[in-house]
C-alpha cells in the first residue's frame, strides 16, 4: 500500500484528534478590555489592590456616630442623652467633629466623623422623637429637623461597633486577583471596586460558523422538495457562545466550491476559528473536503467514534486561521463540537480545563449493542442526585429531537459492545 493510501486508511482515535487540535493552537494574544467585556475571560497579569477597601472608615448602619464613653451604662430606663450636631449622608465630603456629649446622624456607607468611635443603629435610639425606640429615620426632606436636636440612646455602644475600617477588606499591595483567574461577576465587582475600568485578558475567540449543503434553507423559509431547515449553523453558533466564544453565524452555503471559498475568504477577517458543518464525507458533493483537501493545509480523517466519524482540521488563509470541519449529520456535528471545538475555544481563551468533566453514573436500562472499536457517544439524561443515567433516543446521528431531550452524553468505550442495566458508566454532562 502506498504511504498516501496508508494515511488515508488510518483510523484515528478520539484522543489523538483532540490532542492534535490542541497541539496546533496557542492562546490568543492578550487585549486590554473594559471589565464587562472581559467577563468569562482569563486575566493575563496579577492585579494588585491599588486602593484600600473600604477606602475610608464608614458606617455599616443608618444610625448615630458616638463617642463610646458617652453611652456607658445606657439602658432603657436610663438612656444616654446626646446632642445631634450634624447629619452625614453617604457621599458627603464634609465632616463634623463629634465632641463629648455630642453625636452625628450618619447613614450606611457615610464616612465616620472625627471624634466618633462607634455607630449606634437608629433602632437603639429614639431617633430624636423623645419617646421609645424607633424602626428607622424619616426622610430628610419630610423631616429635616431629624438632623439636629436631642437623641436618646437605649444601649451602651461598644467600641468600634458598626464601623467598617479602611483597608479591612483589602489593602494596597495585596494581590486582588491572580493571573489566570477567570473573570466572573464577583471578580468584576472587585476590579470595579478598586477602580479598574479595563483589564488585560485573553479575549473571547471569534468563531465563524458556516454550514454547507444545497438542501438547506433557513428557518422561516418554506423548504421545497428535498430541502430541510439548516439546524447546524444555529446549534454550533449557540454551542460556540456557550463555550465562551463570540460567534458569528454565516448560515448555509450551497455545495459549490467557489461559493464556499468566497464565503470563507470573506469571513477570515473576523475569525479566530472557523467551524463548518457538512461536506466531509465520501460523497460526490462533499464540498468542504473537496475545497480544503486540495489546499493541503486541512487534514481529513476518519475517527474511531460514533457519531462523528469524518472530521477535518487544519489552517487556512494568509494568517493560518484554524478550521474545524465537522460532519453534517446534526448529532454528529454537535457531538463533534463538544469533543473537539469546545476544547479548542477554551484553549484559545487560555481557560482550563479545556475538556468537559466526565462523571461516573449507574446505567438505568441497557445498551444492547455498541460498535466494536469505536467510542460511542449516546444521548442520555443524567440525574446527578441519583448518579443515574438513562438513554434518550437511539444511536442515529439524525435524531435531533432526542438530542434536545438529552442533557448528557453516555460514553461507551471502544472495547465495549454492550452494557447491562446497572453498569457503572462514564457520562459527560452537557450543562
Ligand atoms: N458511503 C459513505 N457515506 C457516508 C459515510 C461513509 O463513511 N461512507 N459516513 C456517514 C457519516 S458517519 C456521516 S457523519 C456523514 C457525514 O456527511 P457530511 O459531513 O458529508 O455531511 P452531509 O453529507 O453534508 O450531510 C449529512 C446529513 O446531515 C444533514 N445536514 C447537513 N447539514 C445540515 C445542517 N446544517 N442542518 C441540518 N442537517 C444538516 C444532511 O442533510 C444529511 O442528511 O456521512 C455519512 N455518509
Ligand atoms: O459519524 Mo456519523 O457522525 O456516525 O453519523
Amino acid at each position: 500500500m502506498s504511504q498516501q493510501g496508508a494515511t488515508r486508511d488510518r483510523i484515528w482515535s478520539v484522543d489523538e484528534h483532540i490532542e492534535d487540535i490542541l497541539g496546533a493552537l496557542t492562546p490568543l494574544e492578550p487585549l486590554e478590555l473594559n471589565i464587562l467585556d472581559a467577563q468569562g475571560c482569563v486575566l493575563v497579569d496579577d492585579v494588585p489592590v491599588s486602593t484600600p477597601l473600604p477606602p475610608f472608615d464608614n458606617s455599616s448602619m443608618d444610625g448615630y456616630a458616638v463617642r463610646t464613653a458617652d453611652t456607658e451604662g445606657a439602658s432603657w430606663q436610663f438612656p444616654a442623652v446626646l446632642e445631634v450636631v450634624g447629619d452625614i449622608a453617604a457621599g458627603t465630603a464634609e465632616t463634623v467633629r463629634v465632641a463629648p456629649g455630642q453625636c452625628v446622624r450618619i447613614m450606611t456607607g457615610a464616612p465616620v466623623p472625627p471624634g466618633a468611635e462607634a455607630v449606634a443603629p437608629v433602632e437603639w435610639t429614639d431617633g430624636g422623637t423623645g419617646s421609645g425606640p424607633v424602626n428607622g429615620m424619616p426622610a430628610y426632606r419630610a423631616a429635616p429637623e431629624g438632623a439636629a436636636g436631642e437623641l436618646r440612646i437605649f444601649r451602651q455602644v461598644p467600641q468600634g461597633a458598626h464601623i467598617r475600617r479602611r483597608g479591612s477588606d483589602a489593602s494596597p499591595g495585596e494581590p486582588a486577583l491572580a493571573a489566570g483567574t477567570v473573570l466572573g461577576p464577583p471578580q468584576i465587582a472587585l476590579l470595579a471596586a478598586i477602580g479598574r475600568s479595563t483589564v488585560r485578558v485573553r479575549p473571547r475567540p471569534r468563531v465563524v460558523v458556516i454550514s454547507t449543503g444545497s438542501e438547506l434553507v433557513q428557518p422561516g423559509q418554506t423548504p421545497g422538495p428535498g430541502q430541510i431547515n439548516d439546524s447546524n449553523s444555529f446549534a454550533l453558533t449557540a454551542a460556540a457562545r456557550d463555550a465562551g466564544a463570540v460567534a458569528f453565524r454565516v448560515g448555509a452555503v450551497p455545495d459549490d466550491p467557489d461559493t464556499l471559498l468566497d464565503t470563507i475568504s470573506d469571513q477570515l477577517v473576523r475569525a479566530d476559528l472557523i467551524v463548518t458543518s457538512g461536506g466531509v464525507s465520501v460523497g460526490a458533493y462533499d464540498v468542504v473536503k473537496e475545497v480544503f483537501a486540495e489546499l493541503g493545509t486541512v487534514d481529513f480523517r476518519r475517527l474511531a467514534m460514533q457519531p462523528g466519524k469524518p472530521q477535518g482540521f487544519g489552517r487556512i488563509g494568509p494568517d493560518g486561521t484554524p478550521l474545524c470541519a465537522l460532519p453534517g449529520n446534526p448529532v454528529s456535528a454537535y457531538v463533534s463540537f463538544e469533543l473537539f471545538v469546545r476544547p479548542a475555544i477554551r484553549a484559545l481563551m487560555g481557560v482550563s480545563p479545556v475538556r468537559r468533566p466526565v462523571v461516573t453514573a449507574r446505567l438505568a436500562g441497557e445498551v444492547a449493542s455498541s460498535p466494536e472499536g469505536k467510542r460511542q457517544f449516546l444521548r442520555a439524561r443524567y440525574r446527578p442526585e441519583q448518579a443515574e443515567v438513562t438513554l434518550v433516543g437511539g444511536a442515529g446521528s439524525h435524531l435531533v429531537a432526542a438530542l434536545a431531550r438529552a442533557n448528557a452524553l453516555l460514553v461507551v468505550p471502544e472495547k465495549t459492545t454492550s452494557l447491562d442495566a446497572g453498569a457503572e458508566v462514564q457520562v459527560i454532562p452537557l450543562d
